[in-house]
């Protein structure tokens, strides 16, 4: 790829595979979930989401999407339970989303997309960094939920806020004091498959934790999204827009389910 990757016709997921030879590995993300295959597992544990909102630090537009980071060097802001063993520590949260509502998500269920979707990313504490973490095969643990089109989700707000001073890529922003909890719906139901990061270097280190119910976006909230820009303050704009990767082949593996 003569440029960095991004979602054009240029750059975009069909071409990762150019410099990513792992893009058609056994393990890549996202899927498309299909409940009627996938299988309930009692042994499956409730998902534990420990996370100290005085670890948010800061919020990046950083050329694919927006990043809000969380300060990672203790046990504050964490995931145990659900499939993982071992302790997994926030490390930021993003999202993808499309330039209509007909699509943005990155996993679908039934072949459906949904207008947008949220990932925070732990790493596996039993590496001594994210760093070291990144490559494992157990090395993190992303919660995926779906934003669906209905009434302004006010614990948004705070976020979809903070994007109009970060509108060009390389911009960032102080952002404290905030707890992901509040973003996630009432039921913590999941399911679970060993996938990948769905981004360059598309690193197959991800146990994907994807969320049944979503949490509601309004149309006006979905628009403060597009005003983002792919490009950098000068250069001619480009709206940061369907930076989603399509649904990937599932190469037999197995979706659990911890709800019948
Ligand atoms: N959508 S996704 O969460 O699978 N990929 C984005 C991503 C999350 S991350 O911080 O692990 C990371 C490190 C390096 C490159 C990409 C990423
Ligand atoms: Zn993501």
């Amino acid at each position: 790829m003569s440029h960095g990757w991004g979602y054009g016709p240029t750059n975009g997921p069909d071409k990762w595979i150019e410099s990513y030879p792992v893009a058609d590995g056994p393990r890549q993300s996202p899927i498309n979930i299909v409940p009627k295959e996938t299988q309930y597992d009692s042994s499956l544990k409730a998902l534990k989401l420990r996370y100290n909102p005085s670890d948010a630090n800061g919020l990046l537009n950083n050329g694919h999407s927006f990043q809000v980071d969380f300060v990672d060097d203790t046990d504050s802001s964490t995931l145990t339970g659900g499939p993982i063993t071992g302790t997994y520590r926030l490390r930021q949260f993003h999202f993808h989303w499309g330039a209509s509502d007909d699509r943005g998500s990155e996993h679908t269920v039934n072949g459906i997309n949904f207008p947008c979707e949220l990932h925070l990313v732990h790493w596996n504490t039993k590496y001594p960094s994210f760093g070291e973490a990144v490559d494992k095969p157990d090395g993190l643990a992303v919660v995926g939920v779906f934003l669906k089109i209905g009434a302004a989700n006010p614990r948004l707000q705070k976020v979809l806020d903070a994007l109009d001073v970060v509108t060009t890529k390389g911009k960032q922003t102080s952002f404290s004091n905030f707890d992901p909890k509040t973003i996630l719906p009432g039921s913590l139901d999941y399911w679970t498959y060993e996938g990948s990061l769905t981004t360059p270097p598309l690193l197959e280190s991800v146990t994907w934790i994807v969320l049944k119910e979503p949490i509601s976006v309004s149309p006006a909230q979905m628009a403060l999204f597009r005003k983002l820009l792919f490009t950098k303050e000068g250069e001619a704009e480009c709206c940061m827009v369907n930076n989603y990767r399509p649904p990937q082949p599932i190469k037999g593996r197995q979706v659990r389910a911890s709800f019948k």
